[in-house]
């Protein structure tokens, strides 16, 4: 049986964000994910995952500030001692929640670095890169002792996150086999949009992959809403073994509860 997690970012966002562990609960999810704890008290959060019988899958570290457009502090040079504060108040959240993944947002690359003559540009990607690199596994030999794995999650730079680093899974795999540490986060939706050929990357990275997460394309709803065949690919991974957590971060069409119609049949599979 695949398991799903309900985002707790993008689903039942109609309610306050302490009240929807109940409605994910109620909704027959077993799991949660969200984008960022750390706006609420760790125990609070624990009280309410205790209440409702929910295990905490997954959370990012902290991602620089969000509200002013950063979206992540993996990649960025001369951010290294804010990231690491981020790795250590992520561990403390994580072992209250008893959270077993983090997800190291890459960030976006820093003005100026695209448009940059091509012997720049490159040197300023290697830089990009080795600051990525140095980052995971400083966060990797904080987090394996408590048994908290490290993920990275490329994200599309077509749509949703212009100027995003890690935009790509070819390069997301690339640069965690560079590193030695952590796994990858692969949303199918962001890699749809990137690279495609969702199935053939599924049958030879799987256990590359430490998490996955589902929305359809264009559009970002629910499965089925979009041109990505769930029902295929939920065959395929359930086939090739897939015992991990499958996040649902999409955006619901009209209320979560509505747009859940497709759940019921997928966890069957
Ligand atoms: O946007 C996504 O796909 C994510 O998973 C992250 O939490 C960052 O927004
Ligand atoms: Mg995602």
């Amino acid at each position: 049986m695949l398991k799903f997690a309900a985002n707790l970012s993008f689903l039942f966002a109609e309610h306050p964000f302490l009240d929807r562990f109940a409605r994910a609960a109620a909704a027959g999810f077993r799991g949660v994910e969200y984008m960022f704890p750390y706006a609420h008290a760790k125990e609070e959060i624990a009280e309410r995952l205790r209440a409702h019988g929910l295990e905490q899958v997954l959370f990012n570290l902290p991602a620089g500030d969000w509200e002013a457009g950063e979206r992540g502090l993996g990649c960025l040079p001369g951010r290294e001692a804010e990231f690491r504060q981020g790795v250590e108040l992520a561990l403390e959240y994580a072992l209250t929640l008893g959270c077993r993944r983090l997800n190291c947002l890459a960030g976006l690359a820093p003005a100026g670095a695209v448009e940059a003559a091509e012997v720049e540009a490159a040197e300023v990607e290697a830089e990009l890169r080795a600051t990525f690199i140095a980052n995971l596994r400083w966060a990797h030999a904080k987090l394996a002792p408590h048994g908290i794995e490290l993920l990275a999650e490329p994200i599309n730079s077509r749509v949703d996150m212009p100027g995003f680093w890690l935009d790509r899974p070819a390069k997301g795999l690339e640069v965690l086999a560079e590193a030695g540490v952590g796994r990858l986060q692969y949303d199918l939706y962001h890699a749809q949009i990137m690279e495609g050929d969702l199935t053939r990357f599924l049958e030879r990275h799987l256990a590359a992959i430490g998490h996955l997460q589902i929305a359809d394309n264009p559009g970002r709803h629910e499965p089925g809403s979009g041109e990505i065949h769930y029902p295929y690919l939920f065959r395929r991974l359930a086939e090739l073994g897939y015992d991990g957590w499958i996040g649902c971060e999409y955006k619901p069409a009209a209320s979560t509860e509505a747009g859940l119609g497709w759940l019921a049949a997928a966890r069957d599979i």
